[in-house]
């Protein structure tokens, strides 16, 4: 295979925990970056996501001339997979075109991540390989649905 994986630096528990194959999810992160709609960064993002139930949701990010409108690949993945009727998720990676850096999630798309569960990203590079982080990592002290409901506010439940 032209992709190798390297591990992430941190959490990797998590991945043998949640029995998560890394390779698949960001091999479809990297894929859906073909369909990406960026006329104005020209920065093509992808993202790929793995449901409880084993299924691969993906998709890419969509740009508006009114900029603001623009949708993150992540978030893109979220909603194609929440709209079908998944909301448990297992896994998400995120992937661009750029060779040097990982890409990481922006932090509208950490709000909408953390919504359905404190699960690994995968931030990947080109060649395949990937820094992996939690997503409570990634945004501490979050904010959620527990705060609105004092019943899971005393045991939290986070999916
Ligand atoms: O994690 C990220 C970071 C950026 N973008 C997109 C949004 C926009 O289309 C372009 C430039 O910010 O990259 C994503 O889709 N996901
Ligand atoms: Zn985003």
């Amino acid at each position: 295979s032209k992709w190798i994986f390297k591990k992430g630096p941190v959490s990797l528990n998590v991945v043998g925990k949640l029995d998560v194959n890394a390779s698949d999810v960001c091999r479809s992160s990297h894929k859906a970056k073909e369909f990406s709609s960026c006329p104005y960064s020209e920065l093509r993002v992808g993202s790929a996501l793995l449901t409880e139930d084993g299924q691969i949701f993906s998709g890419c990010n969509v740009e508006n001339a009114c900029f603001y409108l623009s949708l993150c690949a992540e978030r893109t993945a979220i909603n194609k997979a929440v709209s079908e009727g998944h909301r448990k998720l297992k896994a998400i990676a995120v992937s661009s075109d750029l060779e040097d850096r990982v890409i990481p999630p922006c932090g509208a798309c950490r709000q909408v991540i953390r919504e359905f569960g404190d699960i690994p990203v995968f931030m990947t590079k080109v060649d395949g390989s990937y820094t992996m982080m939690t997503l409570e990592e990634l945004l501490p002290l979050s904010w959620g649905a527990e705060y609105l409901r004092k019943q899971e506010m005393d045991s939290p439940k986070r999916n």
